[in-house]
């Protein structure tokens, strides 16, 4: 069968028919079929009369708008006809704006600590990437793709700054502790094609983890510039996840309300929740790793700004950490 076997033009008015057939129940994860000729099809436009690719083969499937079995509360098809969920996909864009900013304020701990840090926000862009990618299309290989990318920098933050003084005790050094997160990452990478519909959950589970974690470290800290730091986190984190639960579970009141952007707000509060979060677990680890170099916490682009981005100074001189 040729890939693009089945050319059919369809009128404007049968596209929204379709779409309509073809829409499952919002805010739900259980699938309901829709029919082929509508799941099949990538849509495009052709002079202006939108036409459908129908695909033949069923790897092609994987990628045909709403395969996907998750649907957002947001409406499907309501601004644009190219893309399934708009706000959702625009918020996205948060990804782009703030990874190369923690990029650029990260490098002198990443500089003296280890290289690979900058990774963490590197891959936050292709995150970002897949979001669009998944909001855009809601199919299949966008979920995983979306989905598996937040798996892995998960994983790079674990092998990263995971306290070694937490480690289990078979395992001597950080080196050993990435070569166990990368097997567990690798097969969770493969168990989430089992039940995709769990994925998002066992994402949100590593998240509670997270934060027992920088509970037990904060009991002893009495810095109170570190404590902000850890009040905002898990302030923005709460803020955020109250935003999925609600977009997941509650889209008919949101619906009625006429608002069914959370899930988008969600996207531009995790991120920044990332980035306090992320930071404040730097610091931590910097504080125990290198604090030859004095590690402090400042915002950008104002020290006194409630909201801005935080990053690490180091306060050693070279002198000073030569000495160390
Ligand atoms: C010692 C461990 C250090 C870990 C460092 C933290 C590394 C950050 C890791 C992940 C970044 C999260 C990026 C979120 C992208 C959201 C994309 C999205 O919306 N996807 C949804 C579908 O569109 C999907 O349903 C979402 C699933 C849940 C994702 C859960 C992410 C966990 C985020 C952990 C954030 C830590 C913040 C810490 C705050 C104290
Ligand atoms: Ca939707
Ligand atoms: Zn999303």
């Amino acid at each position: 069968m040729g890939k693009t076997a089945d050319l059919t033009v369809v009128q404007k008015t049968t596209i929204d028919t379709l779409h309509k057939e073809g829409k499952k129940q919002k805010g739900q994860f259980a699938r309901t079929v829709p029919p082929r000729a509508v799941t099949n099809c990538a849509l495009h436009l052709f002079h202006g009369i939108p036409i459908r690719f129908q695909r033949s083969e069923d790897m092609a499937g994987v990628f045909a708008y709403e395969s996907s079995e998750v649907d957002w509360c947001e409406d499907n098809y309501r601004h644009s006809d190219n893309v399934v969920e708009y706000f959702n996909t625009m918020s996205s864009f948060i990804f782009f704006l703030i990874s190369p900013i923690m990029l650029y304020l990260l490098h002198p701990y990443a500089r003296e600590r280890n290289l690979a840090v900058h990774l963490v926000w590197l891959m936050m862009v292709f995150v970002g990437l897949f979001s669009m990618y998944f909001h855009m299309t809601l199919s299949f290989m966008g979920q995983m793709l979306d989905e598996l990318s937040i798996l892995w920098v998960l994983a790079l933050g674990y092998s990263l700054w995971f306290p070694r003084k937490h480690f289990p005790s078979f395992i001597k050094d950080r080196k050993s502790f990435s070569r166990m997160v990368l097997a567990v990452t690798l097969v969770t990478t493969l168990s989430s094609f089992v039940k995709p519909t769990a994925n998002a959950y066992v994402l949100n589970c590593f998240a509670l983890h997270i934060l027992y974690s920088l509970c037990v470290e904060m009991r002893s800290c009495t810095d109170q510039r570190v404590l902000r730091l850890a009040k905002m986190s898990v302030g923005l984190w709460a803020l955020a996840i109250s935003c999925w639960i609600s977009d997941r579970f509650g889209c008919s009141f949101w619906q009625k309300l006429n608002f069914c952007y959370l899930h988008g707000i969600w996207h531009i509060l995790i991120v920044v929740a990332t980035a306090y979060g992320s930071t404040l677990i730097a610091y931590l680890d910097a504080s125990f790793e290198i604090p030859y170099s004095l590690p402090g916490l400042q915002y950008w682009p104002k020290d006194d700004w409630v909201l801005g981005l935080p990053y690490i100074v180091l306060k050693g001189t070279t002198k000073t950490r030569k000495g160390c």
